[in-house]
């Protein structure tokens, strides 16, 4: 370890509390590393920090303990309902980790309340929470603080509580600072007093220096720390006895080659990444199914309360298999993690650093390897340039098992698969157009037959991106996929239900169509019947409008001349459109006369 750590902790310039140097001790820590020694005393002075430092180099205590440090140093001591810290980090689990490691050190210092506010749980037990037992440090992911601003009306007026903050920590700065995350950490920072200390925490750590100020940070002290034993010039950003590897292999084979991979590596612990929720539901059960013998793992964002539970049951595995998207891609501190694996790539450079930064960590040894397409090789250039990130290549296993045709057939004899396919190739289809290195993953030039082999689809899925494409190397399975069933009786019942529904309402459907069609062309009929007749009622309708003019017994009826429109028309020399209006200007006028001689009726 002291290949990574430099200086006892009694070294710095600004003494620990002693309770602090004990939890030290009971963790094992006796010395510190780099990015703790560079940023602790600073961040315990005055100083805004925005720190970077390589993956799983000891970032967390670098701002846990100046927080600490910075609250029992308070003239005015925290009244339970005041908070003196907020730590923000993008995930449940990272926030649930960095709340673990928190609490090794508060539990030392009664004084001191803790709450963590996360997605996933009840938002009302939080509010009670906070009102039982206080919250001088909230450790939080942005929606759920957010939301909790918002919460007055149940008794928690947190703006009025955050008056007395002194610390305020983004980890996982550049991520916090995206796009993704803007309305909430906006909204958050407009609660929090200007007057505190700000300290940015990341490995790939934002340098627009607009994110620095938007954040609050004044005159901050920009921290890049280098690993021990690395030169200095080097600006590598990921750890240095990381081996990182690429493998390059078409589509329909990258699954054949991944599970040969696991096969060969099974008593050891994996992260494998996918680019969607989706993939990571298909291709993990497609796993357990066809590696025996292992533990394997799903976890993603889009799972509600189970994220939780899993996330701690693997990381206290001595072997298996987390297959995950990037919900698990920053700042998770997963003991000996062998290899993370990336099936997908990720959607922007900075993800693949923080990905591979999930094993090697604190100067262990660890490995990497990312999947890229033919088309896709000129990645490995990009992230060596852009992420200062140097790959090795890794060949691909000759004629490794055809497993293909197996996850075909479970897709044959279960729907669920089935759909998990075809939803998991459309995710994945969509996701790779949202590329940030869009000139290198195009969506124009990807080869959508052998993807969907990949997928070992039974045939290819109606959507946006395929219309008008054809896919002549691409062998549709010859059923009809409708008549797949679900194992779990219930739900083939309820799609057979469903399907009925559909038919008798397509038979409704067709009923009324042919109604309205004879309606309509009834209704046309009529239509056309009763316009013939308005016709002769408005033309009668005229010329007796001058018939009223000349006020006469019915019996004298035939000594009028009745004029047909279009004489009255010749006669009158008036514009048909007009004729209405001189109709009506004669009633009004009770004007006799029509062109000097009174109106005849024929
Ligand atoms: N001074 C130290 N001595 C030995 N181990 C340490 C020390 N500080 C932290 N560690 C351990 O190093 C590992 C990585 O720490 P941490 O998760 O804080 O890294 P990080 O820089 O935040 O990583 P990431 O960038 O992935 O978030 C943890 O297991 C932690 O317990």
């Amino acid at each position: 370890m002291e290949h990574v750590t430099e200086g006892a902790w009694e070294t710095l310039p600004v003494p620990l509390h002693p309770r602090v140097l004990a939890a030290l001790r009971e963790l094992g820590f006796p010395y510190m590393t780099p990015v703790q020694s560079a940023t602790i005393p600073l961040f315990m002075k005055n100083k805004d920090v925005a720190a970077e430092a390589v993956t799983g180099s000891g970032k967390t205590l670098a701002f846990v303990i100046p927080i600490l440090q910075i609250l029992l140093k308070r003239e005015e001591k925290l009244k339970k309902m005041q908070v003196g810290a907020i730590i923000i980090t993008p995930t449940r689990e990272l926030a649930i980790q960095i709340n673990e490691v928190l609490l090794h050190f508060s539990k030392h210092f009664p004084q001191f309340s803790q709450i963590l506010l996360i997605g996933g749980r009840n938002p009302g037990e939080d509010v009670e929470r906070f009102k039982e037992q206080g919250g001088n440090i909230i450790v939080a992911t942005p929606g759920r603080l957010e939301d909790m601003f918002r919460r007055k009306a149940e008794g928690l007026d947190l703006a009025n509580c955050v008056k007395s903050l002194d610390v305020l920590v983004l980890d996982e700065a550049d991520r916090l600072l995206d796009m993704g995350f803007e309305a909430s950490i906006n909204t958050i920072l407009e609660f929090l007093p200007k007057q505190r200390r700000t300290g940015l925490f990341s490995a790939t750590q934002t340098q627009e220096v607009e994110n620095l100020v938007r954040a609050g940070l004044r005159n901050p002290v920009r921290i890049s720390v280098k690993e021990k034993g690395v030169a200095a010039t080097s600006t590598q950003k990921t750890p240095s006895r990381l081996e990182n590897y690429y493998m390059v292999c078409k589509a329909d084979e990258k699954f054949n080659q991944l599970v040969h991979f696991l096969q060969n590596h099974k008593q050891e612990k994996h992260l494998v990444f996918f680019s969607t929720c989706a993939c990571v539901e298909y291709y993990g059960k497609a796993l357990e199914a066809l590696i025996k013998n292992a533990k394997i793992m799903c976890i993603h964002g889009k799972m509600k309360y189970k994220r939780n539970k899993i996330f701690m049951e693997f990381r206290n595995l001595q072997s298996g298999i987390l297959v995950c998207t990037d919900v698990m891609a920053r700042g998770i501190d997963i003991p000996e993690v062998n290899w993370v694996l990336q099936y997908d790539p990720p959607s922007n450079a900075s993800a693949f650093v923080h990905r591979c930064g999930r094993t090697a960590r604190i100067g262990h040894t660890g490995s990497a390897l990312v999947f890229l397409l033919p088309m896709e090789e000129s990645y490995v250039n990009f992230l060596s340039i852009n992420q200062k990130c140097p790959l090795q290549e890794m060949k691909p296993q000759k004629n490794p098992a055809d497993l293909l045709p197996q996850l075909k057939s479970m897709a044959l004899a279960d729907r669920a698969v089935f759909e998990k396919g075809m939803k998991a190739f459309v995710s994945c289809v969509q996701a790779y157009a949202k590329h940030e290195c869009n000139l290198i993953f195009r969506l124009k030039d990807l080869d959508f037959a052998s993807l969907a082999r990949g997928f070992a689809l039974l045939r290819m899925p109606k959507m946006p991106e395929l219309r008008g494409k054809q896919f002549p190397h691409f062998v549709p399975v010859d059923i009809d996929t409708d008549t797949i069933a679900f194992k779990d009786k219930n739900r083939e019942k309820q799609r057979q239900k469903f399907l009925e529904q559909q038919r008798k309402e397509k038979k409704e459907n067709e009923g009324r169509k042919k109604f309205i069609k004879n309606k309509a062309w009834s209704k046309q009929k009529a239509k056309k019947e009763k316009k013939k007749k308005m016709n002769e009622k408005r033309k009668r309708e005229e010329v007796y409008a001058f018939f009223w003019l000349r006020p006469c017994k019915i019996e004298s009826l035939s000594k009028y001349k009745l004029y047909s429109r279009e004489t009255l028309k010749q006669k009158s020399h008036l514009d048909s459109k007009l004729l209405p209006l001189f109709t009506l200007w004669c009633l009004v006028s009770s004007n006799y006369n029509f062109c000097g001689q009174p109106a005849y009726i024929i």
